[in-house]
């Protein structure tokens, strides 16, 4: 067929085709702006040492910022439950037929899970509220409503999950009649449940492991009856259903403490973050400058290439296919005294199933920096002890006032608080962890000598000889091994990974069976 107007698409064709028509000149200028860009940042950003640059030795300004938030405060809106419908049958020579107005739908749900692959909360922080699908309302001819789409909040693996506040209209509210018809007889409704049951409050969730199943926090609202429902004698064409119910209100405070299977702990301008690019794909920022990392990164070592085989011989039947590292800003000596950036981000390590030291073989004695970063470990580690025994001794403390003849006294069970203090031997938790050392640099010339101390160091904590670096009893000694790297190069890395799977499948045995802890209310 013809067009119907030819000059008609002849005019448009600029508008639909531009590149075709365009210019040549314009073409080629677009195309020159291309490795103007890509040569923008090796022209400003020069590698700080001499070295030729790559991906693992990028200019300063190569980076991906990280996005990080270990906080986030969420108001739920569970949907709320669909009205029922008022309304008859209509055919050809019945023109008053029956009431068949439609049940409401149920309102949605709003569920959390924790799963592998979320490692900040970042997105959620910027939300300030979750709200699930309302129920349809009832329709004619008996179609009831259709239900409310259900929400899944995604978190990372280790998120604690506190509820602040919780509006719960009552599970089975006073219909909400049209007029009044408290007096009228009407037959006997069907009692309406939710179809899950809402958790008792306040909700105080651990999501330690991942969680297979998502874990219901607020119930939608259950939907209004249709009008047949309230068809009696005396009223055999009612003009009324009800309304669907309102559906529960939460807000929640979400906290995030475990970011990694494995933390690099080490002293500024150590190389982590080089180490970090060297395992994973992250872009996190380099530089030959102390304080270069300021906020953790995260990265995932994917050990089976997404070919379904892992690369990595891991024990057990399930076959680990990945995991991740968390890069912290640098540990100084008095880091524990807030001294840098002190040692608030040791907590994203602190829950770490295995902790690797990264030690610069070319800055000086690689036995007294190791000393050194345990000593600040170990006094974090003392200090979350003192901190949690204060939280318990305050809990056990009974303020009820005692009658005494020298008037009322507080009564505090220093006994109890005493033997609190005995009972964990202070920093057990994170230096009981399986940990190893990345002898860093070790490309750098007369670097070898040092790396030779810091081995027979660590061997002879392995055989018993030397105390445990953080001076802490019973700590784990049992294959503390240090592995030359030159990050930079990529030389040694896969060492590391080896290393690393072998101390985490050690570890998995002594992980909780439940992903989910309740904690105490
Ligand atoms: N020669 C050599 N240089 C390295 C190696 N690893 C890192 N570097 C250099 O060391 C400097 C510091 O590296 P970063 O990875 O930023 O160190 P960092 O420990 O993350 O430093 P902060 O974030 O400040 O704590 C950079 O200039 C790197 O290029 C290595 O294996 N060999
Ligand atoms: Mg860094």
């Amino acid at each position: 067929m013809a067009p119907r107007c030819s000059c008609s698409s002849f005019t448009l064709a600029p508008f639909l085709y531009p590149p075709l028509l365009a210019p040549r000149s314009i073409q080629v200028s677009r195309a020159a702006l291309r490795p103007a860009t890509q040569s923008r940042s090796s022209s400003t950003g020069k590698t700080v040492n001499d070295l030729p640059e790559s991906r693992l030795n990028p200019a300063p300004d190569d980076y991906a910022a990280p996005r990080f938030a270990d906080k986030a405060e969420l108001t739920l809106y569970a949907g709320r439950g669909g009205n029922g419908c008022v309304s008859f049958l209509r055919e050809a020579f019945m023109p008053d037929g029956p009431p068949n107005g439609g049940d409401g739908g149920t309102g949605g749900n709003i569920y959390i899970q924790a799963a592998h692959g979320e490692t900040s909360l970042h997105k959620l922080s910027r939300r300030s509220f979750v709200r699930a699908g309302r129920g349809r309302h009832g329709q004619g001819s008996a179609k009831g409503g259709t239900r409310g789409e259900d929400v899944v909040i995604t978190v990372p693996v280790g998120t604690i999950v506190r509820e602040l506040e919780r509006y719960d209209p009552a599970a089975e509210e006073d219909m909400n009649m049209k007029g009044d018809m408290s007096a009228e007889a009407f037959p006997k409704l069907p009692t309406r449940r939710r179809p899950l049951q809402q958790p008792e409050g306040p909700i105080l969730l651990d999501l330690s492991r991942p969680t297979e199943q998502p874990i219901l926090l607020a119930t939608g609202g259950i939907g209004g009856l249709g009008n047949p429902h309230f068809t009696s004698r005396a009223h055999p064409r009612p003009m009324f259903a009800t309304k669907g119910e309102e559906a529960v209100t939460m807000k929640i405070e979400l906290e995030l403490k475990l970011l990694a299977d494995v933390g690099l702990v080490g002293l500024p301008n150590a190389g982590k973050s080089t180490l970090l690019r060297a395992l994973t794909n992250s872009r996190t920022r380099v530089g030959a400058w102390a304080f270069t990392t300021l906020l953790p990164n995260i990265g995932t070592v994917v050990l089976d290439k997404y070919s379904g085989r892992p690369d990595v011989a891991t024990k057990g039947g399930n076959a680990r296919t990945r995991f991740s590292v968390a890069d912290i800003p640098g540990l100084i000596e008095g880091a524990h005294l807030d001294h840098g950036l002190g040692v608030a981000f040791l907590r994203h390590v602190e829950r770490a199933g295995v902790l690797a030291f990264v030690i610069d073989l070319s800055a000086g004695d690689a036995v007294k920096a190791l000393d050194a970063l345990w000593r600040e470990v170990g006094l974090y580690a003392q200090m979350r002890e003192d901190e949690e025994r204060d939280r318990e001794a305050a809990s056990r403390i009974d303020w009820s006032l005692t009658d005494s003849p020298s008037g009322p006294r507080y009564d505090f069970h220093m006994d109890e608080v005493a033997s609190a203090s005995t009972s964990k031997p202070a920093a057990r938790h994170i230096a009981g962890k399986p940990w190893f050392v990345v002898a860093t640099k070790a490309d750098l010339p007369e670097t070898q000598e040092n790396f030779r101390k810091l081995k027979s160091y660590l061997e002879s904590i392995t055989r018993g000889e030397a105390p445990h670096p953080s001076g802490v009893e019973k700590a784990w000694t049992k294959k503390c091994a240090a592995i030359p790297v030159s990050a930079i190069n990529g030389q040694g890395v896969d060492r590391v990974v080896h290393w690393t799977v072998g101390l985490l499948d050690e570890g998995s045995g002594k992980t909780l069976s439940s992903p989910v802890t309740i904690m105490s209310r």
